[in-house]
């Protein structure tokens, strides 16, 4: 055996017996309204479609992505909160707690929704979450455009104020954009990755089983719970 041969059995030992690279979680709250599209906007980027029928959440659902970055995989741990207050007074500490980055959502065709962001906000801060945590602001329902209530100016102003990004969007229709390349589908996934981006560069967190072993799975059969039926959690 040469020495390179030599060098490289040891080094393909050496790595066989290294653990294997384990995969950061992110846990993402998704806030917003009653009825403004949270379930619909989680269910579109885990399962890569919009739901047959959503029904209120109650507590909070769960739903998680592996995506790959610069080579690397992270789950993005999506928590799908519950927009009515009955169904969220015994799980609001549980939403706030470990949060690496919060979607705050309206409903383009609901004034109401947008008036009430202000309410989430102060909900986050008073759960101490600090500007540190990545914040994006989304308008759903864009494929409603002509029931439109709250304008795109209206609404940037509104983020800009917060520091944050403001994405328009439908969980619902993918539409050609003038160009006729880009739809709003791509901006569901656009807006997890945003965040997903931003989250990259932060230290890991919490550390999940090695990559692309169980959490495969587990992904795969969360999807066809999710084709099932509903997978929640009111703890
Ligand atoms: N046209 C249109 N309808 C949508 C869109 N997203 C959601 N919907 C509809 O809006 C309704 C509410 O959607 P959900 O995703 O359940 O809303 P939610 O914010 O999760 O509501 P809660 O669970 O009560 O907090 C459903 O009837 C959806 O089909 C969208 O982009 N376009």
């Amino acid at each position: 055996m040469t020495d390179v041969e030599s060098s490289l059995e040891f080094t393909s030992s050496l790595s066989s017996s290294l653990p294997p690279p384990r995969t950061r979680i992110f846990k993402i709250i998704v806030i917003g309204d009653s009825g403004v599209g949270k379930t619909c906007l989680t269910y579109r980027f885990c399962a890569g479609k919009f739901p047959d029928k959503t029904e209120a959440t109650i507590g909070v659902d769960f739903r998680e992505r592996i995506i790959e970055i610069d080579g690397e995989k992270i789950k993005l741990q999506l928590w799908d909160t519950a927009g009515q207050e009955r169904f969220r007074k015994s799980m609001v500490q549980h939403y706030y707690r470990n949060v690496h980055a919060v979607v705050f959502v309206y409903d383009v065709t609901s004034a109401t929704s947008f008036r009430s962001l202000p309410a989430w906000i102060e909900e986050c801060k008073q759960h101490s979450l600090g500007h540190e945590v990545p914040r994006i602001l989304v308008g759903n329902k864009c494929d409603l455009r002509h029931a439109a209530q709250v304008g795109t100016d209206v609404a940037q102003q509104f983020a800009d104020a917060h520091s944050m990004p403001l994405f328009e969007t439908s969980a619902k229709n993918p539409q050609a954009d003038e160009d006729g390349k880009r739809s709003n589908s791509d901006h569901v996934e656009a807006i997890f990755m945003t965040v997903a981006h931003k989250l990259k560069s932060q230290k890991p967190l919490v550390l999940s089983q090695p990559a692309g072993t169980r959490d495969t799975v587990l992904l795969r059969s969360r999807r066809e719970e999710e084709e099932k039926g509903r997978w929640s959690c009111m703890c």
